[in-house]
């Protein structure tokens, strides 16, 4: 740095742990990304519906991602450390060592990840009971949220885990735990995931009602009875031995973390669109919608006042963008669909092969291919005959459906590579659809949309970008910077520093 006046630069690591992948960034004040490492994390299916990791490997992998962005900086200048991840649910025991969630007894498998569906019978015994709470969740609890997960673990482990636990986590908290040992929940999760309210905390009558009333004996100490907002300073910061993990120095500061939908639709909710022609500069916030694509999607709309939409989750109060009301809809597979689809392929090995050859991504070839077949013709004229139902994986919203199953009609004997491009085009539509499925349920409750706003991993594909466009009718806005959702995180750790005064991004 030259000249003797200027401050030095201030920087903030903001870390995002998804489904498949830990990505991490070294973000400066004005938000924009120096650095950026990404490292794949263990899963494991042990059943059909069952999906497990280990937050031990997955915090292994936020150091190495860590220390990657950090390299060549003075770390005297990194001010801030933030955290968003997937809801995955994480079991701890009373001394903070992790507990099996599997029938092996396998403690290194201790989460339960966020699109694991093997509480059926538990979720549809807490729907039945029509709590109150049921209302902020679209009407119908998902089975991916972390009360069915409990009570499954309750009904099924006991001995092995049950008894044993001591803490359960979101995902996103037990990062900013592990950096701080600090064991206060943010406010996101817990009011998004959780059943907690912002206003009356948690409500004892629905965790006994659905035969969880433990929690309600020991005051919520192993859910979380001290909640904070996200972007909140945890304790004294970053501890030596978390410091020493991950490359940094002790003491730096550490945010009360968001959800991953959630950092993404911070980072691109608020763009500053001046000068795009796009049809929502000038008009409200609320006419935004943040879609954050990777391995499921989350379709993020907020509004002044609370809005009910059936098969939605929320209103959820404040969870995303301070004071304002959070909807999220919802689909639960979509880029694994995608990877689905095209892997199960029989072509698939032949397109490997010719990717690899041109050094493209499979789904760049694939982009390429279909420009190719579809000669003069738009490109969805391919799909005429060939039509995906996307909910392989249940129905998130605004059906809210878990039993749905995907279909696929069209179908002929042809196996070859413009067989499989076809079928991925056809699928990315369905997910558009989707989308637009989601919007009307949204609109006819009183939101109002013009423009939509997409981030992560599949927002780097041009067709699925289109799409959505095209499918939807409305203009699709991404951001300059491509990894939102870490700009989003990074956030988090600014104001936790105190360098700005709220998570919204200048202020
Ligand atoms: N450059 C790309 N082109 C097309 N698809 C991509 C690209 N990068 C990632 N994806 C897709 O995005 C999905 C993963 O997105 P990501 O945001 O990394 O997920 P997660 O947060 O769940 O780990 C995968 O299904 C992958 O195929
Ligand atoms: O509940 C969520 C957001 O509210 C999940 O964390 C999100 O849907 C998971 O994202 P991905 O599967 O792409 O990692």
């Amino acid at each position: 740095m030259s000249g003797g006046e200027q401050k030095p630069e201030r920087y903030y690591v903001g870390v995002d742990v998804g489904t498949g992948s830990v990505r991490a960034a070294l973000v400066d004040q004005g938000g924009v990304l120096l650095a950026f490492a990404d490292q794949p994390i263990k899963k494991w299916e042990p059943q059909f519906n069952h999906h497990e990791q280990s937050s031990e490997d997955i915090w292994a992998a936020c150091c190495v991602v860590t220390k990657k962005v950090v390299q060549g900086i003075d770390l005297n200048q990194i001010r801030g450390l933030g955290f968003d991840a997937t809801c995955s649910l994480v079991v701890l025991d009373k001394q903070f060592h992790p507990l099996p969630v599997n029938q092996e007894g396998d403690s290194h498998r201790n989460v339960i990840m966020w699109l694991d569906h093997r509480a059926v019978s538990q979720v549809n015994r807490i729907n039945e009971t029509k709590h109150s709470v049921l209302q902020y969740v679209g009407g119908v609890m998902s089975v991916e949220m972390q009360a069915p997960k409990l009570l499954w673990l309750k009904e099924n482990l006991r001995e092995i885990c049950w008894d044993k636990a001591g803490h359960f986590f979101d995902l996103p908290d037990f990062l900013s735990w592990k950096a701080t040992g600090v064991t206060a929940r943010s406010l996101c999760s817990l009011v998004c995931k959780w059943t907690y309210s912002a206003e009356k905390g948690w409500d004892d009558s629905f965790w006994k009602m659905i035969g969880l009333e433990d929690f309600v004996a020991d005051n919520y100490s192993k859910i979380g009875n001290q909640v904070l907002p996200p972007g909140a300073s945890l304790g004294n910061g970053l501890t030596p031995e978390a410091a020493r993990d991950l490359g940094l120095l002790p003491g730096i500061a550490v945010a009360a973390s968001l959800i991953d939908a959630h950092a993404g639709g911070l980072g691109v909710i608020g763009a500053d669109v001046r000068g795009h022609g796009l049809i929502c500069e000038g008009q409200p916030v609320t006419s935004r919608l943040a879609v954050i694509c990777g391995t499921s999607s989350c379709h993020m709309g907020i509004s002044k006042d609370p809005i009910f939409v059936p098969g939605v989750w929320g209103p959820y109060f404040s969870a995303m963008v301070p004071g304002f009301w959070l909807n999220e809809g919802g689909q639960s597979v979509t880029g694994k669909l995608i990877d689905h689809m095209v892997q199960g392929h029989a072509a698939f090995p032949e397109l490997q092969v010719k990717a690899t050859a041109r050094c493209q991504s499979i789904y760049a070839y694939l982009n390429s291919h279909l420009d190719l077949i579809k000669k003069a013709q738009p490109v969805g004229f391919l799909t005429v005959d060939l039509h995906v139902w996307p909910d392989f994986h249940g129905n998130r919203s605004p059906l809210a459906d878990l039993t749905l199953k995907g279909m696929v009609t069209g179908l002929k004997l042809s196996q070859d590579l413009d067989d499989l491009a076809i079928l991925y085009l056809a699928t990315v539509q369905a997910i558009a659809l989707g989308t637009r499925f989601i919007i009307e349920a949204m609109e006819a409750a009183g939101h109002s949309i013009s423009t939509l706003f997409l981030c992560g991993g599949l927002s780097k594909n041009p067709l699925f970008v289109q799409m959505h466009a095209d499918i939807t009718g409305m203009p699709v806005g991404l951001s300059q910077e491509v990894e939102s959702v870490l700009v989003g995180a990074a956030v988090l750790g600014a104001c936790a520093s105190g360098d700005f005064a709220s998570v919204q991004w200048g202020k």
